[in-house]
């Protein structure tokens, strides 16, 4: 199969290194790694040690293939839509964390744009290297739910590269249930800067379980069937078995960098609005943690 991996960060050089084994792969990303992988490969190390050769671009305009899996942070999704609807593509995967990235993909692409989640690892440590730190899972499938022969042909693919991947028809509820996982551990984790474990009690799990029953009732505002319970059972799990990781809005932070907090604390408060509920948690972290992007000049436009 013909694969573009477009946003050749961690996650997208990992998935893109473990797809090149099987697959004809064309990662889309940024000097020095694009360069460096061009010129003498990539490498994949921790859980997964393997070294793959896959072509790496800059210029992601204009390309072709049968899928293009979209690993950019949620801020970068629009442009990336905007890039890959110069191209053709059979089928487009997102990957990303957050809420409203297929639909912002969907708005300039002409082909089917798929939902998934990733519970893999990642972290690129050098240009040209990327650590996997966590071998998960790959689940996609259509982006508004049943079953699709696309997804399975994608899912097959991911499979036959040595991917954990499974196909779901329920992606609504599963992007609703990870957005509650993420709406209650990142902000928390970034701002009390603590590893997840920390969140399994206490005052400050406290605030994450409220944002993660928040984003459950806003789930079902919207027609998702995701019950209180669930939402924080998952969030239970992920607090366990991510109890030494710091969370991706943390790193993001202590290492100066804008945030995903738009796509997760603050998609709940939008799609909260559109409802008529209060969400003041989710209200609170979104205005704390965008505050500080804005303080360090990392987000232009106003806000309330
Ligand atoms: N890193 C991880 O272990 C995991 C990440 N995720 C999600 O996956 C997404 C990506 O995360 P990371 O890989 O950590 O981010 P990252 O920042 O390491 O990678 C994104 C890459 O996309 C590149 N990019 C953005 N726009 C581009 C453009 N127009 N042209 C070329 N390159 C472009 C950036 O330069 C960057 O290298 C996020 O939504 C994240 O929440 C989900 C599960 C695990
Ligand atoms: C699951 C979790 C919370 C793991 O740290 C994550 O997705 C992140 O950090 O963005």
């Amino acid at each position: 199969m013909e694969i573009v991996v477009f946003g050749a960060g961690s996650l997208g050089s990992l998935l893109g290194g473990l797809l090149a084994r099987e697959h004809e792969v064309t990662l889309v990303g940024r000097d020095p790694h694009v360069r460096t992988v061009a010129e003498s490969g990539l490498v994949l190390s921790n859980r997964v040690a393997d070294s793959v050769n896959p072509d790496a671009t800059t210029d992601g305009r204009g390309l072709d293939a049968d899928v293009a899996v979209v690993t950019v942070k949620s801020y970068d999704t629009e442009q990336a839509a905007r890039t890959l609807e110069t191209g053709s593509f059979d089928a487009v995967l997102s990957l990303q964390n957050g809420l409203g990235n297929e639909e912002r993909l969907a708005a300039h692409l002409d082909c089917p744009v798929l939902a998934g989640t990733a519970t893999y690892g990642a972290r690129l440590v050098d240009p040209g290297h990327v650590e996997c730190t966590g071998v998960g899972e790959i689940v996609l499938g259509p982006t508004e739910g049943g079953a699709s022969t696309l997804a399975d042909h994608v899912a097959e693919a991911f499979d036959d590269a040595g991917i954990r991947t499974r196909v779901a028809g329920d992606m609504p509820r599963r992007l609703w249930e990870k957005l509650a996982v993420n709406a209650g551990i990142n902000p928390v984790t970034a701002l009390a800067r603590v590893r997840n474990g920390a969140l399994d009690g206490g005052p400050i799990g406290g605030v994450a379980r409220s944002a993660a029953r928040e984003t459950a009732r806003t789930a079902r505002a919207e027609g998702v069937e995701l019950s209180d319970d669930a939402a924080l059972e998952a969030l239970e799990t992920v607090i366990e078995t991510t109890a030494e990781n710091r969370s991706s809005m943390r790193q993001d932070i202590e290492t100066g960098r804008r945030t995903e907090v738009d796509a997760v604390s603050g998609a709940v408060v939008d799609r909260a609005a559109d409802h008529g509920l209060d969400v003041p948690t989710n209200e609170t972290l979104a205005g704390l943690v965008r505050g500080w992007e804005r303080s360090q000049g990392l987000r232009e436009e106003s806000y309330q």
